[in-house]
């Protein structure tokens, strides 16, 4: 295989517990690569194997080298947990890190990049918000203008905005062709920055392939979410062509189309049955994630949690 990150068949097991069960993949320079996957699947294990901080069976290589031999400088690295000098201030921490490198970019645009301002680049690390020390992480990441960028839950505790200006700047790094390695829990980060996505289950991968991809094969169809305590339109909307189930106070009607939203109000409406609120859903890759995995998804569990009830 050839690739800027490549793993052929990385086994690791801690005691008696397998973290990775025989996992390859391969990672094209300039690639925004997402790995998923439930808690323990060894996102950070796969991390961690190719970036040489832990061994493994198997052979990975990082830019053509062994993780443990690349230059440090072409590598940037943000790990699950990370804690940096609670009493550094955020832009000495960022002074110490690029002082490491011979070329580092200016601590000050770094900050700057990840939305630090001045006054909380003078505060003490430990006296920053959680979400505000993420930051401050990812910008020790970015110091040294990594080649490769391996994000491991980049955005977790980072707020709405910051993570939306997070991505942005992510989205910037791969328009100017760096390699990205992220692991996320939010499939909404992944589907928006990664080419591919890969879901790990129980140390396994278990599907690769583009967003789009991956919905299309695994996302199922689009789907209605009709709160209503009745089912007497059931016979009604199966008469259409479509396939309904109840769940407690719902009806998922599967396969509707954005044209037929109206045969399906229509419906309801010939059988005067009431409905509360009516949600249209488009498949997404939290619905690839419960197909996959066979979990709910956080972000949106409600609805994922309806659906698969809905399937079964
Ligand atoms: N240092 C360690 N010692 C023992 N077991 C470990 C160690 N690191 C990881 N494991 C185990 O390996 C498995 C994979 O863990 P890993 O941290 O790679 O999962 P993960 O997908 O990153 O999970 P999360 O989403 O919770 O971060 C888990 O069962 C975990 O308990």
């Amino acid at each position: 295989m050839t690739g800027a990150l490549v793993a052929d068949g990385v086994e690791k097991s801690y005691g008696d517990v397998t973290a990775l069960a025989g996992v390859s993949i391969s990672v094209d320079a300039g690639e925004v690569f997402g790995l998923v996957g439930p808690n323990g699947a060894g996102k950070t294990t796969l991390v961690r194997a190719l970036t040489g901080t832990t061994t493994t069976e198997g052979s990975v290589s990082v830019l053509g080298e062994r993780p443990t031999e690349v230059a440090k400088s072409r590598i940037g690295l943000l790990p699950q947990s990370f804690s940096p000098a609670a009493r550094l201030t955020a832009r000495e921490l960022l002074v110490q890190y690029a002082g490491l490198y011979d070329d580092a970019r200016d601590p000050d645009a770094v900050l700057a990049d990840v939305g630090i301002d001045d006054e909380t680049a003078a505060q003490w690390y430990e006296t920053l918000s959680g979400g505000q020390k993420r930051r401050v992480c990812v910008a020790i990441a970015l110091v040294n203008d990594p080649e490769v960028l391996f994000l491991d839950e980049p955005t977790t505790g980072i707020d709405p905005a910051g993570r939306r200006d997070l991505w942005e700047l992510l989205e910037g790094l791969a328009a100017d062709g760096t390699t990205v390695f992220l692991t996320s829990h939010s499939m909404a980060e992944v589907e928006r920055l990664a080419d591919r996505v890969g879901f790990l289950k129980s140390g396994r991968l278990v599907a690769v392939g583009s967003p789009r991809d991956l919905i299309e094969t695994h996302g199922g169809r689009s789907r209605l979410l009709v709160e209503t305590d009745a089912e007497a339109s059931t016979t009604e909307l199966t008469g259409l062509g479509f396939a309904v189930s109840a769940a407690e106070s719902h009806l998922v009607v599967e396969g509707v189309g954005p044209r037929r939203i109206g045969d399906v109000v229509e419906a309801f409406e010939s059988r005067g049955v009431d409905f509360d609120s009516l949600t249209w859903k488009q498949p997404d890759l939290e619905d690839v994630y419960l197909e996959l995995t066979g979990e709910s998804f956080d972000g949106n569990g409600d609805i994922a949690a309806v659906a698969e009830e809905g399937r079964r």
